[in-house]
């Protein structure tokens, strides 16, 4: 029998106990791909006497780094933990020792990717991330490897499991949000703090790691516009459904020539669009190629089996890489020079949501404001409010710059007619 190449486990929460069930039931088929065995030999864990879903060793957790880090027999470090600081202090230490990585983690690729990326490179490690953006959807290797000859432009998804499934309860069941992020948390969707779900933070730092595959650039997560779903309101949701669309946190990663945009923002589709109809904490990430076109890749964005997955087989990666005596790590090698696209380059439908005192003219005063602009609308409502005195107006504009709009958004919260501005999103798709 052949030595089995050893394994060093940061983390044996959600995703860590999928990890050790398929390293364990898949055994037979993962010695067939690689021709040797492997075994996890160490995991750090905070807790050794937490009750847990998976059973290992006792023996094997330890809450002490160095016994997994350091360790001279282990070959690989797969890192489920999550974290920022820390995390990247030992990935480094692991890398420097020759130690190959296996990574979940997106906040810290989003932030140190290229760091790591150079001390594996200078290393002679692989260090591969595919679990990191979209799960269990073998998507950066799409980019990598099955693009590679095309020149991708547009990159547009749902990333964020945890959002879709608060999202698709609410508009489909007219669920409240803090139970459906409860259960989200229950059944182990959303990172240690959902914040960064519900913020937009967690879908920015997958964007910016698929924008800068996808077009070899350096995209930093401070380039990408972020806004989560935290203010989507119960009547948005309705006037989205009256109107035939769905709410969706979107993704969308742009380039024309160097010119990039990148943005996570709540976003109204068509109901017939194909991103409308990824329910749940699926994931699905449309990839536009000049050669190819169309693609769309579509799976479990989160959860334990789905995203280990992705983790063991970025560890069979590594793996055969080990065995041909190679390394083929995703590169951060930038190749084209960005420059972030100006408010006035970035083009997008919008739906707007604005309370004005039921005056003659009022409604005048305000499509004035649009068409000085040069804005025009696909779709207009105007009902009464409860309080006569006030009218609710709800717009969708044809595709205009963002800086017209946000122009048009000021001057609207300066006219005395305007109560308030509700809310404003971006709409995507059909249309002019
Ligand atoms: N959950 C998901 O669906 C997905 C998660 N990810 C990413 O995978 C990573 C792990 O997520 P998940 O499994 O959900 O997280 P969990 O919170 O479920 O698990 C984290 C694990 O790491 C251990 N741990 C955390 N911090 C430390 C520390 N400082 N020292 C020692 N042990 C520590 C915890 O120990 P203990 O058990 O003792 O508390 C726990 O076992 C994150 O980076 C996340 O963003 C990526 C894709 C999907
Ligand atoms: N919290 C994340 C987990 C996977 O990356 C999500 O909900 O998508
Ligand atoms: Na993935």
């Amino acid at each position: 029998m052949e030595k089995p190449i050893l394994v060093g486990l940061l983390g044996l929460g959600t995703v860590g106990s999928g990890v050790v069930k398929i390293i364990e039931n898949h055994q037979e088929r993962l010695m067939h791909q690689v021709g040797c065995p492997v075994q996890i030999k160490k995991i750090l864990v905070r807790d050794i006497y937490k009750k847990r879903d998976v059973q290992v060793d006792p023996a094997m957790l330890t809450t002490n780094a160095t016994d997994v880090i350091d360790d001279p027999e282990i070959d690989v470090i797969i890192e489920v933990m999550g974290g920022i600081e820390e995390t990247r202090q030992y990935l480094l230490r692991a890398l420097r020792q020759g130690k190959h990585v296996v990574t979940a983690n997106k906040d810290l690729m989003a932030l140190y990717g290229s760091e790591l990326l150079t001390v594996a490179a200078e290393h002679h490690c692989d260090l591969f991330y595919e679990a990191s953006v979209a799960g269990g959807i073998p998507i950066l290797r799409s980019l990598v490897d099955g693009l590679a000859s095309d020149h991708i432009t547009k990159l547009m998804g749902i990333v964020n499991g945890t959002t879709n499934y608060i999202l698709t309860k609410m508009c489909k069941y007219g669920a409240s949000y803090e139970d459906v992020l409860a259960e989200a948390q229950a059944l182990g969707y959303a990172e240690a703090d959902p914040t960064a779900d519900v913020e937009g933070l967690d879908a920015a730092r997958k964007m910016a790691i698929l924008a800068r595959l996808g077009f070899s650039m350096n995209i930093d997560l401070e380039d990408v516009q972020v806004k989560g779903i935290t203010s989507i309101t119960e009547e948005d949701l309705n006037y989205a459904k009256r109107l035939g669309y769905t709410m969706k946190l979107i993704g969308i990663a742009h380039r024309n020539g160097n010119k990039v945009e990148v943005s996570v923002q709540p976003t109204l589709l068509p109901d017939s669009h194909p991103l409308a109809s990824v329910n749940d904490e699926y994931n699905a990430v449309y990839v536009y190629g000049e050669a190819v076109g169309e693609t769309m890749f579509y799976g479990p964005g989160a959860g334990s089996l789905p995203t280990a997955t992705a983790v063991v087989s970025d560890l069979v990666a590594v793996m055969k890489n080990m065995r041909l005596g190679v390394n083929g790590h995703y590169a951060v090698a930038p190749q084209y020079e960005k420059q972030l696209k100006s408010p006035a380059e970035i083009f997008s439908k919008y739906f707007l949501r604005i309370h004005v005192k039921d005056q003659v003219g009022a409604f005048a005063k305000i499509t004035t404001l649009f068409s000085e602009r040069g804005v025009s609308f696909e779709k207009i409502l105007q009902l009464p409010l409860k309080d006569n005195n006030l009218a609710e107006i709800v717009i969708v504009t044809h595709r205009a710059s963002q800086q017209d709009y946000e122009e048009i958004l000021q001057q609207l919260r300066d006219l005395e007619i305007v109560q308030e501005v509700k809310s404003s999103y971006r709409v995507e798709g059909e249309g002019k």
